[in-house]
């Protein structure tokens, strides 16, 4: 066993280089962080894309009687954040599907949304193929000129191009608008014009709060990944819609940052995972901090120790949601619990509240910055945030 495959990078984060931008851009020569600043761009760019494409066969038959969306990764992000857009009042269910095909009960009567960013995912198509073959509505959306695209002219569905950002996780905004739109043309969701373009100009705004060339104390996303600096980061939503942030942000820690982090609804959270914050990793290490010390300082020689990072939606969800979801009030506070919880063990935590009218847009505000956090936090510890030998290496050895 040689056991040093994929070692690089440093085990302590380097904080003199987050505040270095020529050294930040030499280190990310895939350019991860121009990749990810492109959010709003890709907002405005797939809302044009879509509105070139003939989506009107999707509603021929009417509403379906339930929605997947199929893909893997990001991809199945999308359907996700379906889900939560479309809310409570969705009349249909909404399904994101990350294996292989499609359910056995996915016939006819239901629509599939088939999602990959590279449009060779064998999980979506799988689903496009299964989809056609079982006669169920077909849409897919992902790199045009690809196997996906192939599949979707063969069954005479429609595609929706989404130009290729390698890798897929930068590419989360320029897949989910189309998903979003295929559900609107379908009757399932109210998201318009506006919504976008506010989404798109929130995207840009945080962009630019979390440039590069911004120093740390100024720079939300580089100070959120020094609050997580060698710490294990507990990612909670307070919302359905903060759920998905926060499972993003799981997602992004993994990949760019190479942080395991422990990421979900705190409303679940709450009957069980809460415990972490009574362990080792929590109040323990917490017992013998050095009240002292300077409160950024993610002392690299102590305990390794727990992180709360809290996406609160902050009590703006529409009144009328209330009637069918979980009542704001509770979910507000839940999010006052387990920061009340924290406190009392000494377990730091990071606040992030939601900001926004439409729920894209406030979406949009719990993932840019943290997408950008787990970007620098990786950059510190001296990894290519976008090149990650693990996955390259996962992808070798699985493929036939
Ligand atoms: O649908 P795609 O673009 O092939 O990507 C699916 C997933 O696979 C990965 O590329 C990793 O293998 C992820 O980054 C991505 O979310």
């Amino acid at each position: 066993m040689e056991g040093t495959a994929g070692v690089r990078g440093h085990r302590e984060i380097d904080l003199a280089l987050l505040d270095n931008a020529e050294t930040l851009e030499r280190n990310d020569p895939g350019g991860m962080l121009r990749a990810t600043a492109s959010a709003g761009a890709q907002v405005r760019e797939s809302a044009a894309l879509a509105a070139e494409t003939d989506l009107s066969s999707l509603a021929d038959e009417g509403r379906p009687r339930a929605v997947v969306v199929a893909g893997v990764g990001t991809a199945a992000r999308t359907g996700d954040i379906l889900e939560t857009v479309a809310g409570p009042r969705c009349p249909v269910p909404v399904l994101a599907h990350r294996s292989a095909g499609i359910p056995g009960w996915v016939g006819a009567a239901d629509v599939v949304i088939a999602v990959s960013a590279s449009g060779r995912s064998p999980e979506a198509l799988a689903a496009a193929e299964a989809a056609g073959r079982r006669g169920a509505r077909l849409v897919a959306i992902g790199a045009p000129d690809t196997q996906l695209h192939a599949l979707a002219d063969r069954f005479r569905a429609p595609f929706i191009p989404v130009p290729r950002r390698a890798p897929a996780r930068a590419s989360l905004w320029g897949l989910a608008v189309p998903v979003l739109l295929a559900a609107r043309q379908l009757g399932l969701v109210k998201v318009n014009e506006a919504d976008f373009a506010e989404t798109a100009s929130r995207l840009d705004a945080d962009a630019d709060r979390c440039r590069m060339t911004l120093e740390s104390f100024v720079n939300p996303g580089k100070s959120l990944a020094l609050d997580l600096a060698h710490s294990v980061p507990i990612v909670w939503g307070s919302s359905p819609l903060a759920t998905v942030a926060a499972r993003r942000f799981g997602d992004t820690l993994s990949a760019n940052a190479r942080y395991p982090a422990v990421a979900g609804a705190l409303g679940e959270a709450g009957r069980g995972r809460v415990g972490l914050l009574d362990g080792v990793y929590g109040g323990l290490a917490e017992a013998d901090r050095d009240i002292f010390a300077d409160p950024s300082d993610n002392e690299s020689g102590g305990p390794t120790r727990l992180r709360l990072v809290l996406l609160r939606d902050g009590g703006l969800a529409a009144d009328e949601e209330e009637l069918d979801g979980e009542p704001t009030a509770v979910e507000e506070r839940r999010a006052e619990a387990v920061q009340e919880l924290a406190e009392r063990r000494g377990v730091r935590v990071s606040l992030i509240t939601a900001e926004g009218g439409s729920a894209l847009e406030r979406l949009a505000s719990l993932v840019a910055v943290p997408d950008f956090a787990s970007i620098y936090l990786g950059l510190a510890h001296g990894f290519d945030p976008m090149a990650v030998p693990a996955v390259s290496e996962m992808k070798e050895l699985v493929s036939p």
